[in-house]
C-alpha cells in the first residue's frame, strides 16, 4: 500500500532552500503534519547553483532582521540536525568609492549594531590590512561585516530537510504538483501520485512561481509579479599567492563586494569567484521565442562572459591576483526577480489560506529567516517583525509583464545601488495615469509612482536640474528644495492643490457593516455625515493600518486609505467577514484633489454649492463645477482644507477651475514636510506592526469602552503594565544638511534608546523634524538625545506631546 500522504495541514510547493526552510520552521512551531512537494530533487531550481554568500547587510530593517536570523540559525544548524556543512564565516568587506556610499554604510552600521550585528566602518588602510591583495588608492572607505561568509546551498537545504523530517514533516521528491482546487476547508493539491487535502498551501516554486500562481487565479489570485534574470559568476583556477596566504593564515580572505562597480568577489578553495550584477543584464523566458521550459531542473544557461567584460577588468584592477588565473567554471543560472528585487513572502493576494514564499534573489542568506516569517504567517497569522517590504500585497494589479521586465532589469543592474530619498527610479513608469497627468506635467510636475499611480513629487521651474545626478544625495540639497519650500509657503499663506491619485477607496456594505468595521478598529466610528480617523490593530494590539472612515449608514461604511495599502487594507476588512457583508474596491473610479491652506474656502466657494461652513471632519455630497463630488473637510497638510473626491472624468475641469481661482499646485514631497509638522503619521514608517497603538501614541484613538475589538485584550494588558517605548516628535538642535532617515538610531548617555520612524524638514516651523520611538522613561519634553544621521551624531530634543504646527488645531478648524 502506498504511503503517499492524502492529507496535511500545509502543502508547500517547491523544494528550494526557502520551501524547505518553511517546512522546517512549521515543524519547529509544532506543525509537523506538513508536506513539501518537489518536482525533481531538492535544490533543483535556483538553490543548487546559488553562490551561497551570506551577507547580513541590508538598508531595509526588515530584510536585515531576516538575514541576521538566518546567519544565527546557520551557525548551529549542522550540530542541531547532525548534518555537517561547508559553512565559512570569513567576514566581508564592502567597498565605498564616495562619501555618499560611506553615509549609506554608516546608516546600515547603526541599524546593524542595533540588531546586535558587529558591522564596522573601515578606512581604506584597514580594508587593505584585512585584505592584502586589495588596491585601495581610490576608495573612500569600507564596511566590515564579520558575520558574512559562504555556505554550501545544497548542504544547507539538506540540513533543513533533515531537521524537518526529524520532527515529522514529509518531503515528496520527484513529485510535481499539477494543480490546486479550493475546498470549503482549504485546498486539494493535485499530483501524479495522488491528491493531498490540506488547510493551507504555499507557493515556494522559485522561478516557476508565476506558473504555480496561475492555478490560484480562479480563486481570486493574480499573476505573480516576477521575471527570471540570468546571473553569472565564474570560478578561477587556483591562484598560488592566494593559496600561500591561506596556508600561512589558516583562513580565507574576507568576501569582497565592490558595490559601486557592482560585483562580489569571494575566495572559493584557493581561487576566486567573481559575480557581477551587470547593467547590460539579460532576462529570460519573457518573449515567445524564449519560452520557459517545463523542466529546467539542474540546468544552466550558456556562458555569456562577454557581458561581464567591464566588470572582470574592473575587478582585476581592484584585486590584481584575479588576473593571474584562468577562468575555470562559469555558472549562468536563472534567478527570479520581483520588480524591486525583494521576495514575495506572506499572504497570497486575494486568495484565502494561501501564501507566497517565492521570488528570492538572495535566497541563501534570506532562506532561514524567510522560513521563520512564512511559518509565522501560516501558524500565527502575523510575523514577529513588520515584513511589509517583502509582503506580496505591495504589488497590485498594475504589475503587468512589461512592468516586471523593465523593473527587474533596472533592479538587477542596480542591485547594489544607493536608494536616495529624492530619487524616482525611471523604469516601469506611467502604469496608471490620472486624468490630470498631462496637465500636472505641463505645470512642471516631477513625478513619482505610488502603487503604480503617477503623482507629482514636486513642481520644477525653469532651469531646474532634473538629471539623475542631481538626486544622488542623502541631504537636503537639489533644485527641489527651494521649490518644496515655496510650495509649503503657498499652502501656509494662501492655498495649494494636490492630486492624490489612486487613493484606496473601500466600501463595506450589507446588514451589520458598521458593527463589522467597529469590531476591527480600536477607534470610535463617527456618525453619518462625519469623517473619523480609525486605527486597526492586530491581535497583539500592534498597528496594522489607519483609515479614514465615512459611514453612510449602519449598512454602508466607506473607507479611504493609502494607495499602496490597497490590497493590505482590503484584507484587514475581510477578516471574519459576516455573511451578507461585502467589501468593494472603488479605487479606480475616482480622483482626489486636496485643496488646502487658509484661502482654501475662497478657492472653492465660487465653484460649489457645498456648505463650506460645516466643521472639521465633516462629510457632504455637493456639486463642484456642476459635477457631483464628495467633500471631506480634512487636510493631511494640517491647514484648512477639503478633499474633493470626484469621478475621474470630471477631475480635469475641477482641477483647472481650482487652479484658475489661484490655488498653487504642490507635490508629495511638500505634503510630507507639512504632515510631519502636524505629527501626522505615515503608514509603514511611523505606523507599523513593530509598534502597538499605545506605543505609537495613539491612545486617544483607542476606545476601551467598546465591548470588544481586535487586539483589545492585548492593549488592555499593555495599558496595565505600561509601554516600553513611546512615540515622540524630535527636533534636530541644528538642522544641518540632512534630515533623519527611517530607522536612524537614537542614543541617550551613549546607549541606543530608540529609533526614528520618519524625518523631514518642516518649512513652516523652519526645523528638521524626526518622528520616532523612544524608551518610555525618556519620552518627555526637553530630553536631549543624539540621532545617528548617516554616521554623524546629531543632537535633538524631545518635543511636548503636541504638534509643532498649530498645536491647538485652530487653523484646520478655521
Ligand atoms: N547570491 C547573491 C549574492 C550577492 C551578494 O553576495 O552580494
Amino acid at each position: 500500500m502506498s504511503d503517499f500522504p492524502t492529507s496535511a495541514r500545509v502543502v508547500i510547493i517547491g523544494g528550494g532552500v526557502v520551501g524547505v526552510s518553511t517546512l522546517y520552521h512549521l515543524a519547529k512551531k509544532g506543525w509537523t503534519d506538513c508536506v513539501l512537494l518537489e518536482k525533481n530533487e531538492l535544490t533543483a531550481g535556483s538553490t543548487w547553483h546559488a553562490a551561497g554568500n551570506c551577507p547580513s547587510f541590508s538598508t531595509s530593517w526588515a530584510v536585515m532582521n531576516m538575514q541576521r536570523y538566518s546567519l544565527s540559525l546557520y551557525k548551529n544548524l549542522a550540530a542541531e540536525v547532525d548534518y555537517p556543512m561547508n559553512y565559512h564565516v570569513t567576514g566581508s568587506i564592502r567597498l565605498a568609492h564616495s562619501k555618499q556610499r560611506m553615509q549609506e554604510f554608516a546608516r546600515a552600521r547603526a541599524m546593524g549594531n542595533y540588531q546586535g550585528l558587529n558591522l564596522a566602518l573601515m578606512t581604506p588602510e584597514e580594508a587593505q590590512a584585512a585584505y592584502p591583495f586589495l588596491e585601495t588608492h581610490d576608495l573612500a572607505g569600507a564596511l566590515y561585516d564579520p558575520d558574512d561568509g559562504d555556505i554550501d546551498p545544497a548542504q544547507l537545504t539538506q540540513a533543513l530537510a533533515k531537521g524537518a523530517r526529524q520532527m515529522g514533516a514529509r518531503i515528496e521528491r520527484f513529485c510535481p504538483a499539477t494543480g490546486v482546487t479550493q475546498t470549503p476547508d482549504g485546498w486539494i493539491v493535485h499530483t501524479d501520485k495522488g491528491d493531498i487535502a490540506c488547510e493551507k498551501v504555499v507557493n515556494a516554486a522559485g522561478y516557476y512561481a508565476q506558473r504555480v500562481g496561475e492555478w490560484f487565479k480562479p480563486y481570486g489570485g493574480r499573476t505573480v509579479p516576477m521575471v527570471t534574470m540570468s546571473h553569472q559568476y565564474f570560478l578561477t583556477d587556483e591562484i598560488p599567492e592566494l593559496a600561500a596566504w591561506t596556508a600561512a593564515n589558516g583562513r580565507k580572505v574576507p568576501l569582497l563586494r565592490d558595490v559601486d562597480s557592482s560585483y562580489y568577489l569571494r575566495q572559493d578553495k584557493n581561487g576566486l569567484n567573481l559575480g557581477p550584477y551587470e547593467r547590460n543584464c539579460r532576462a529570460h523566458w519573457v518573449t515567445p521565442d524564449d519560452p520557459q521550459p517545463d523542466d529546467f531542473s539542474f540546468q544552466l544557461y550558456p556562458d555569456d562572459l562577454d557581458r561581464l567584460e567591464w566588470y572582470i577588468e574592473d575587478a582585476m584592477a581592484r584585486v590584481p591576483i584575479l588576473g593571474t588565473a584562468g577562468v575555470g567554471r562559469v555558472i549562468n543560472g536563472p534567478i527570479p526577480y520581483a520588480p524591486d528585487g525583494l521576495p514575495l513572502l506572506g499572504p497570497m493576494p486575494g486568495v484565502k489560506n494561501a501564501y507566497e514564499a517565492c521570488v528570492f534573489t538572495f535566497g541563501i542568506t534570506q532562506g532561514g529567516g524567510a522560513g521563520k516569517v512564512a511559518a509565522e504567517w501560516i501558524v500565527d497569522g502575523q510575523p514577529e517583525w513588520d515584513m511589509w517590504s517583502c509582503d506580496p500585497r505591495r504589488y497590485t494589479d498594475y504589475t503587468d509583464q512589461d512592468y516586471c521586465h523593465a523593473k527587474a532589469v533596472e533592479t538587477y543592474g542596480h542591485e547594489y545601488a544607493m536608494h536616495f530619498p529624492y530619487h524616482a527610479w525611471p523604469a516601469g513608469r506611467d502604469k496608471r495615469l490620472s486624468p490630470l497627468h498631462a496637465k500636472i506635467k505641463a505645470l512642471g510636475g516631477v513625478m513619482g509612482a505610488y502603487n503604480g499611480w503617477e503623482r507629482a513629487n514636486w513642481f520644477a521651474g525653469p532651469g531646474d536640474d532634473l538629471s539623475e545626478d542631481a538626486t544622488q544625495t542623502w541631504g537636503r540639497a537639489g533644485p527641489w528644495q527651494p521649490r518644496i519650500a515655496a510650495e509649503c509657503a503657498a499652502v501656509r499663506d494662501h492655498a495649494g492643490v494636490i492630486a492624490i491619485s489612486g487613493f484606496t477607496r473601500l466600501a463595506v456594505t450589507g446588514p451589520g457593516a458598521r458593527a463589522h468595521v467597529d469590531r476591527l478598529t480600536a477607534s470610535t466610528l463617527p456618525k453619518p455625515g462625519r469623517v473619523g480617523l480609525a486605527y486597526f490593530p492586530d491581535d497583539r494590539g500592534r498597528i496594522l493600518t489607519e483609515m479614514s472612515v465615512i459611514p453612510q449608514s449602519d449598512d454602508e461604511i466607506w473607507l479611504i486609505t493609502a494607495s499602496v495599502a490597497q490590497w493590505h487594507d482590503r484584507d484587514v476588512l475581510l477578516r471574519d467577514l459576516p455573511d451578507g457583508v461585502t467589501v468593494h474596491d472603488r479605487s479606480d473610479k475616482y480622483e482626489c484633489l486636496l485643496v488646502t491652506g487658509p484661502k482654501a474656502r475662497a478657492m472653492l466657494a465660487p465653484l460649489t454649492d457645498a456648505d463650506l461652513t460645516l466643521p472639521w471632519l465633516s462629510f457632504q455630497k455637493a456639486q463642484v463645477c456642476g459635477k457631483p463630488c464628495h467633500l471631506l473637510r480634512v487636510s493631511f497638510a494640517g491647514e484648512l482644507g477639503w478633499e474633493v473626491h470626484c469621478a475621474n472624468e470630471d477631475a480635469a475641469a475641477i482641477y483647472e477651475a481650482i487652479l484658475g481661482n489661484g490655488a498653487v499646485p504642490f507635490g508629495m514631497f511638500a505634503l510630507n514636510a507639512l504632515r510631519i509638522e502636524k505629527g501626522y503619521r505615515a503608514w509603514k514608517g511611523d505606523l507599523s506592526t513593530d509598534y502597538s497603538l499605545l506605543e505609537g501614541g495613539l491612545d486617544r484613538f483607542v476606545n476601551f469602552d467598546k465591548p470588544d475589538f481586535v487586539g483589545k485584550a492585548a492593549l488592555l494588558a499593555e495599558k496595565q503594565r505600561g509601554v516600553a517605548k513611546r512615540f515622540v516628535t524630535l527636533v534636530l538642535d541644528d538642522a544641518g544638511a540632512y534630515d533623519a532617515p527611517y530607522m536612524a538610531t537614537i542614543s541617550h548617555d551613549g546607549a541606543v534608546v530608540g529609533e526614528t520612524t520618519s524625518g523631514a524638514f518642516g518649512y513652516r516651523v523652519g526645523k528638521s523634524i524626526a518622528l520616532g520611538m523612544l524608551r518610555a522613561d525618556l519620552a518627555v519634553a526637553g530630553t536631549k538625545v543624539a540621532i545617528d544621521i548617516y554616521g554623524t551624531q546629531v543632537s535633538a530634543t524631545v518635543q511636548a506631546d503636541a504638534p509643532l504646527w498649530d498645536p491647538a488645531n485652530a487653523r484646520i478648524r478655521a
